[in-house]
């Protein structure tokens, strides 16, 4: 039996500001996100780091993309006009205390470049989310020294596991299933074969580390079946992990939690923007952007629960 992750858990690991702040000391989050064809998958992961509450966000276009397709704006283009606080250019001085990486680019598309600064923030030590187009950069053995969260959805899990050679998947493994049992202990295999903490997204997710730390989320609300919803989990697990990144180096298994946190505050969020509070499917549709305005709102509700 997967426990559950419940709100005590997860506002224990929230980290609300204090006195001795400074937007440094809060967290600086540096975003390798979206692509000419993409450029919504890097505005919604933006958004939803800046309304978790980090402190300073870098945002880094990606190098030598192609060009915008329709006449459409930039990915930095873009970023900036939803997001003005948004800092751009890789950074110079202070380096970030995490990085989130991969959603609304595609492996296929990666320029030469692009995925020489990718191999370099993995050889690095800040602690990296990665999302989609990016998870074809881990691999077993790969000599990458950074602590990895990746979050996968069932058709990328299957990809990565087959890319890491674990053979068949389980017989009871179904990408649409809803036991977390099934889903926690593929995902274990992963983890430990990968040496990575896995979400595996879905109507219940499961947050699993490479030591066997498992925890269930959900069923979340089904109105979070929406295209960008997964950019925007990106952007508050990036966000959360960028303001504990120090803690990180004695105390690895917190990546665990905060990813299990980010999923839980996620579907809260999901869940104030459709008023479901019960996660039944009543309520009223939402988009990926309703959800990361509902962050504050959410956030608000699970920190009230620190003890
Ligand atoms: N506004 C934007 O800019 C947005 C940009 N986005 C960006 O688009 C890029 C492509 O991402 P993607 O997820 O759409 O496509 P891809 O990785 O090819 O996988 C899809 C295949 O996997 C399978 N599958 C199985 N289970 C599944 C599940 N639970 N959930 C989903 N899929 C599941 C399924 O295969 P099937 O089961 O149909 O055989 C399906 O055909 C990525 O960079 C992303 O960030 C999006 O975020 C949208 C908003
Ligand atoms: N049936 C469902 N019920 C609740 N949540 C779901 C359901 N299906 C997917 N989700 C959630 O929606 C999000 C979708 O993410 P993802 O598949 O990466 O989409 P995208 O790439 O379009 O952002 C994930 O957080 C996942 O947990």
């Amino acid at each position: 039996m997967t426990e559950r992750w419940g709100e005590l858990d997860a506002a224990a690991t929230l980290r609300p500001p204090g006195p001795g702040d400074d937007k440094y000391r809060r967290g600086v989050l540096g975003v390798r996100t979206g692509a000419a064809h993409y450029p919504g998958a890097a505005v919604l992961g933006v958004s939803a780091a800046w309304r978790t509450g980090v402190g300073m966000l870098r945002y880094v276009p990606p190098v030598d993309d192609a060009a915008p397709p329709f006449g459409l704006p930039t990915p930095a283009a873009a970023v900036l006009a939803a997001r003005p606080e948004t800092v751009l250019g890789p950074p110079t001085g202070r380096p970030c205390d995490a990085w989130l990486i991969g959603s609304g680019t595609d492996a296929a598309t990666r320029s030469a470049a692009e995925l020489r600064d990718l191999r370099a923030l993995l050889a690095g030590d800040a602690p990296i989310v990665i999302d989609a187009g990016a998870l074809d950069l881990v691999a077993a053995g790969d000599g990458r020294t950074a602590p990895v969260v990746l979050t996968p959805h069932a058709g990328e899990f299957e990809r990565l596991w087959r890319s890491a050679r674990l053979g068949a998947l389980p017989d009871d493994w179904d990408a649409h299933g809803t036991d977390a049992g099934p889903r926690a202990r593929a995902a274990a295999r992963l983890a430990e074969a990968l040496d990575a903490t896995v979400l595996l997204k879905g109507s219940v997710t499961v947050c699993v580390s490479a030591e066997g730390w498992s925890r269930r989320i959900g069923p979340a609300t089904p109105w979070l079946a929406t295209a960008g919803t997964g950019d925007v989990l990106a952007g508050i697990l990036g966000a959360l992990v960028a303001g504990r990144a120090a803690e990180l180096r004695d105390d690895p298994g917190l990546l665990g939690r905060l990813g299990a946190t980010a999923a839980l505050l996620h579907d809260l969020a999901a869940r104030c923007a459709s008023a479901d509070a019960g996660a039944d499917g009543s309520g009223r549709p939402i988009a990926a952007a309703d959800v990361a305005a509902a962050i504050p709102p959410a956030f608000a509700e699970l920190a009230s629960q620190r003890r």
